[in-house]
């Protein structure tokens, strides 16, 4: 049996997409949003028809018909703790995104999108191993703060994805090995992977700063920010997510402009960039205790370990902690589009998602 499934996979500068027939691509896109456009249009809600309309028009221009698709598969966003694996869209996980988000996050539009291409068709919309799904250990979920759980939330599609081909490469399978994964994109993320879970993970407000996010900041300033009176709650969660970081610093989350600022002399940036490095390098020590020092492999991914310059910088911090592996860019298309194929043939079912309080 044939399957057509379009992958979408909206990132925090940019969104993929690919079509498959089985797990054969047949072609893909990256569409990256103009920065400006980003800024204008801070809201999930603003942005998702824009990039629906984008993903549409990519179909389009590649002559293809979306009466042929069989699916259409979403990255998983920021819903409460979920399984890893599919889910089928549904009206309790729109409502969830679209009314009660736990946090707006990019990924948070997979859904939207697959949804809203799948429902004319009357096709199945999936996403998979979405962003939030939770292996955690119960020590992992554990705050100074009673009242604040952390959450399991991380590049977990791109991670797992990476994690298996390393370990595919070894002659291993992934439930025999141990990683710490970086995931280095617009956002940054760390998890530690333990025999195939992911028991421990640090990303956003919790981790290191990124291109375009803050990353942990002593909290101490941040109550006092919070209670100036010089800004407004958007106005400082825009520090925290898509000003902050890099941004912040150099007017520009594009690590290409800042390598070619340092090429030309430029110091602040070179000290940046290598602070860049060196947080990422304490993002992985971070969770070495996770995998109690056993580390297979330390993986490097994500858009930005196309950087040589970064990725040197951050082995010669981190390399005591075990062999580095660069895996440049993401297999995420390819995650989410196999994923449902494993549906789609019955090798996997698709969980239904239920939410306290959407249904
Ligand atoms: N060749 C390169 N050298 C250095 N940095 C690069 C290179 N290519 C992409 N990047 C940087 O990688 C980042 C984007 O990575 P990626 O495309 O993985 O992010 P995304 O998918 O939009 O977001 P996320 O991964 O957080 O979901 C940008 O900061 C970009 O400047
Ligand atoms: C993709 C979830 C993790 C993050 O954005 O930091």
């Amino acid at each position: 049996m044939v399957y057509d499934i379009l992958a979408v996979n909206p990132g925090s500068t940019s969104t993929k997409i690919a079509v498959f027939r089985n797990r054969q691509e047949m072609f893909r896109e990256d569409i990256e949003h103009d920065s400006a456009f980003l800024d204008s249009h801070p809201d999930i809600e603003e942005q998702f028809p824009f990039r629906r309309d984008m993903a549409l028009a990519c179909l389009e221009v590649h002559s293809y018909q979306v009466e042929q698709l069989s699916a259409v598969v979403g990255r998983g966003g920021l819903l409460p703790p979920v399984k890893a694996g599919g889910y089928t869209v549904n009206q309790a996980m729109k409502d969830r995104i679209l009314k009660g988000p736990i946090s707006p996050h990019a990924s948070n539009m997979g859904a939207l999108i697959a949804d809203a291409v799948a429902a004319p068709l009357g096709i199945p919309a999936y996403i998979y191993d979405a962003v939030s799904s939770d292996e955690f250990m119960e020590i992992s979920r554990i705050t100074g703060i009673p009242e604040v759980v952390r959450q399991s939330f991380c590049h977990v599609l791109n991670s797992k994805a990476m994690a298996r081909k390393a370990a595919e490469e070894a002659g291993k399978s992934y439930e025999e090995m141990n990683f710490l994964v970086a995931h280095m994109g617009g956002g940054i993320s760390f998890s530690a992977h333990r025999h195939g879970k992911i028991v421990d993970a640090l990303s956003d407000d919790g981790g290191a700063f990124s291109p375009q996010r803050s990353g942990s900041v002593p909290i101490i300033y941040i109550v006092d920010m919070c209670y100036s009176g010089k800004y407004t709650k958007a106005e400082l969660m825009r520090k925290i997510r898509g000003d902050g970081g890099l941004k912040a610093y150099l007017g520009t989350y594009d690590c290409r402009e800042i390598e070619k600022m340092i090429r030309q002399g430029n110091e602040k940036a070179e000290l940046l960039y290598e602070a860049q490095a060196y947080q990422v390098a304490k993002g992985i020590g971070q969770l070495a205790p996770a995998l109690k020092g056993n580390v297979d492999a330390i993986i490097l991914t994500g858009g930005m370990a196309h950087s040589k310059m970064l990725t040197d910088w951050i082995t010669d911090y981190i390399d005591f902690l075990g062999p580095v592996r660069i895996m440049p860019g993401e297999m995420e298309l390819e995650a989410l589009a196999y994923g449902a194929l494993r549906i789609l043939q019955g090798q996997e079912k698709a969980n239904i998602y239920r939410d306290a309080l959407y249904g």
